[in-house]
């Protein structure tokens, strides 16, 4: 069983503490995604989890065994780096093979172990061939057959998509996906990139600041952010923010009149997504006026930007709908799909 289990984590590198009490069970199989903008630790963790870097407090366990002070060779994990760190002077099948020759792994059993890597990734007619006779693409999939041959227990991947193309890096998410589903062994991965996360995750773990913000499947994290942080780092475009001050338990200004969700005190913040405005062209009872600053054509969709009374929102509407700059129009933000944050503590509130 490949359990991961961080019990209250934390790192320092000198006086400055880096990844603060964090606290997560990874369940056998399970794909766990850590998200969060440069600098928020999950290198640094996921680096603790390989025995890269020294555990300063608490516990890891694998498999139910407390490792933190266990080689990185003993963990039963393997790791896929965003630099391929290939051999340059070693084929293709010499760089994959290596690991296991050097520890006296018999060539009959390497062989055995490497077809089935080599078909899977599509390397079979590149097996002769040296690193620089192969694309950026080619050269990670090499480095994920490297790691697949171990047959580990528990797979690391720290950014490895992010020196490809946009077009090779959803190529390569979706067979790590596959790759996922057919191994079946417990995998972190780490990414600044939402849509990485949100397509391969069975859970996300949402970090900033060495903290974890929330812990969730895509679906959970998108639709009920628990952190103002959360709803603005998640969805693209970005959620819309609005302040307001409670009075007698409404938010209120010059324009907009809505129920404060209850209990709530001082500053609130209401997100709305782009997608989730209504534009209409008239007016109706629970209908807002606004006024179209810039329209921007994305394909599908506009991107419209709009000025309600003292708020600047964005509107995402299908593209047919030619919107002119300056034009008045209607909006309607649906009850239901409005979130209700704490401004100071940034908690959610409903
Ligand atoms: N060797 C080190 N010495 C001192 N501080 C470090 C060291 N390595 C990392 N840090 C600090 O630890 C924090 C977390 O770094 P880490 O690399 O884990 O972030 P990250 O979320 O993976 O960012 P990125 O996406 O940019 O790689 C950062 O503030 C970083 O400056």
């Amino acid at each position: 069983m490949a359990t991961v289990e961080c019990r209250n984590i934390r790192k320092c590198y000198g006086d400055v503490e880096v990844i603060r009490d964090f606290n997560l069970s990874i369940q056998d199989h399970e794909f766990v995604v850590f998200l969060g903008p440069s600098g928020c630790g999950k290198s640094t963790l996921l680096r603790m989890v390989a025995g890269l870097e020294d555990i300063t407090g608490g516990d890891l366990l694998i498999g139910g065994a407390r490792i933190n002070d266990r080689d990185p060779g003993d963990r039963g994990i393997a790791m896929v780096f965003q630099n391929y760190a290939l051999y340059p002077h070693m084929t293709v099948r010499q760089n994959i093979t290596f690991g296991l020759e050097r520890a006296g792994t018999d060539k009959a059993e390497i062989e055995r172990r490497l077809a089935p890597v080599v078909d899977t990734l599509g390397l079979a007619i590149y097996l002769n061939r040296k690193p620089v006779e192969l694309s950026g693409g080619q050269q990670q999939r090499v480095a994920i057959a490297r790691a697949m041959i171990k047959t580990p227990e528990v797979f690391l991947f720290d950014e490895p998509l992010s020196n490809l193309d946009a077009k090779l890096r959803g190529h390569l998410r979706v067979e790590i996906a596959r790759l996922h589903k057919a191994l079946k062994s417990t995998s972190i991965y780490v990414t600044h990139d939402q849509l990485e996360a949100m397509t391969l995750a069975d859970r996300i773990v949402l970090m900033n600041q060495g903290r974890i913000e929330q812990i969730g499947t895509p679906e959970e994290i998108y639709s009920r952010p628990a952190t103002l942080f959360a709803a603005g780092f998640i969805g693209t475009p970005n959620m819309n923010f609005m302040q307001f001050e409670v009075e007698e338990g409404a938010l209120r200004d010059g324009l907009i009149h809505l129920p404060a969700p209850a209990g709530a005190q001082g500053q609130v913040t209401l997100g709305i997504r782009p997608g989730s405005v209504e534009v209409l062209p008239e007016a109706a009872e629970d209908t807002l006026r606004a006024r179209v600053e810039r329209d921007e054509f994305h394909g599908e969709t506009r991107l419209v930007s709009l000025q309600c009374g003292t708020h600047s929102l964005m509107a995402s509407v299908p593209a047919h709908m030619a919107l002119r700059e300056g034009q008045e129009l209607h909006i309607r933000l649906p009850e239901e799909k409005l979130h209700h944050f704490d401004t100071k503590t940034g908690q959610r509130l409903d």
